[in-house]
């Protein structure tokens, strides 16, 4: 099955994010609304977005590490459809977050960044039963050790919980994690630091048909 594309609008500027954003609502299948942009300007962005993209998915990047079932609420009464939850909150934070996602009949997703023993963490975390697991190489990480995907063969091995994969995708990563067939493929820098936007989706789409 062909993986979601999910664009990652990590800007701090409104104006830029909502630009980006109507350059590439076509094209891609969530629009997320990345933990700056969230922190910058607050869920009214995750409406504005709705409003615009009603056809999108909007996910709210919270990662959220506590009060979950506070977060779940401010996210989707603004209209998100899904938000994200970090594997390093305490289990009580991921249930409370998971509980109310689900009573909304919304997505979540449990975000490994930052995670040591992942394989030892999804364990502790596979029977709440969160939508998908995010296996994510943070920002800051990729700089200085750069980017890995060999996690998702992992993941796929032992659990049966729909993949995200994220962390510095270009299109050339495409084909290295395409075999472990994860479900939602998210990219932040290479569409939004691109000089043209919409020509990143583009080649960013033509590498996963490829990669099929
Ligand atoms: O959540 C994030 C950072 O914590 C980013 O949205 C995610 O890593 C995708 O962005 P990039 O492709 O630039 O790594």
């Amino acid at each position: 099955m062909r993986p979601l594309l999910q664009i990652a609008l990590d800007l701090t500027d409104k104006k830029r994010a909502l630009e980006i954003a109507n350059l590439i609502a076509p094209l891609v299948d969530i629009l997320e609304v990345g933990t700056p942009l969230l922190k910058a300007v607050g869920v009214e962005i995750i409406t504005s977005l709705k409003q615009l993209y009603p056809n999108k998915l909007i996910l709210a990047d919270t990662k959220t590490m506590d009060v979950g079932k506070v977060e779940a609420e401010l996210v989707f009464n603004a209209r998100a459809d899904m938000m994200t939850v970090c594997a390093a909150a305490p289990l009580e934070t991921i249930k409370a977050a998971v509980t109310k996602t689900q009573t909304l009949n919304k997505k979540i997703v449990v975000d490994f960044i930052g995670v040591e023993n992942k394989l030892e963490r999804g364990r502790e975390i596979v029977s709440l039963k969160p939508d998908y697991f995010n296996l994510h190489t943070a920002i800051d990480v990729q700089q200085v050790k750069g980017k890995s995907f060999e996690d998702l063969d992992l993941f796929r091995k032992h659990f049966n919980i729909p993949l995200c994969v994220a962390g510095g995708i270009i299109p050339e990563d495409i084909p290295k994690f395409m075999p472990y067939k994860p479900a939602i493929i998210i990219v932040g820098g290479f569409v939004t630091k691109a000089k043209d936007p919409k020509s990143a989706v583009i080649a960013l789409k033509k590498e996963i048909e490829r990669a099929l």
